[in-house]
């Protein structure tokens, strides 16, 4: 089995297991790994598919602007160009795209950034002390990848491995799809925790 087969089994079973969860209704998100560095190379999953029953073939292989290399089969997520540009920048081994409801909706109420603070599921964000200040990016949607990883990079902090696309969803990465997962994981519930709050007062600052 060739290494993309094995990326594309790899996406096929972490999709199910986001669609399962509520993060990838309809044929919404999108995940990728990177198969190489230099040149720059992903496997990400193909576009406009139920996210719940991908196979391991639905998966294409494309190069750091997030296009096709020659000989693919499918076409590629939509947002591959921002996988390329993330992965490029950050030096993710994996990115993972979910249309979670948290993170948009927080994006609505601070839509210059999301500020988390003195709560423990930040160690699982990947940061060091519980009381840190931890400010989560948010970027208008755009339907141009290049727009939205211009955006992207003038706000990258290696120490906060996430990006909000207003209206849209929510972009985390790690070294792979497991470590990737579990920073959404602690993040979407952080996001949960900070909007639920927030309007049980009423929009009061919290
Ligand atoms: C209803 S999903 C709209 C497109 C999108 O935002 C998404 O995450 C899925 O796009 P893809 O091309 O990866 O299927
Ligand atoms: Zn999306």
């Amino acid at each position: 089995m060739s290494t993309l087969d094995l990326a594309g089994r790899a996406l096929a079973a972490e999709s199910a297991r986001y669609e399962a969860m509520g993060w990838m209704r309809g044929t919404s998100g999108n995940l990728s790994v990177t198969l190489s560095r230099d040149p720059l190379r992903l496997a990400v999953t193909a576009s406009g598919l139920d996210k719940g029953a991908l196979t391991a073939t639905d998966v294409v292989e494309v190069d750091a602007d997030g296009q096709a290399v020659p000989g693919q089969a499918k076409a590629p997520s939509a947002e591959a160009g921002l996988h390329a540009r993330i992965a490029g920048v950050a030096g993710a081994g994996a990115v993972v795209h979910v249309h979670a409801m948290a993170p948009v909706l927080a994006a609505e109420f601070w839509p210059d950034g999301v500020e988390l603070r003195d709560m423990e599921m930040l160690k699982g964000f990947g940061r060091r002390a519980h009381d840190d200040l931890v400010t989560v990016p948010v970027v208008p949607n755009s339907q141009d990848m290049r727009v939205l990883g211009d955006a992207f990079e003038a706000g990258f902090r290696a120490d906060t491995p996430a990006l909000i696309v207003a209206r849209h969803g929510i972009y985390v990465w790690g070294d792979d799809l497991a470590h990737a997962r579990q920073r959404l994981e602690c993040l979407e519930w952080l996001l949960r925790f900070r909007t639920r709050l927030y309007r049980a007062f009423e929009g009061s600052p919290q």
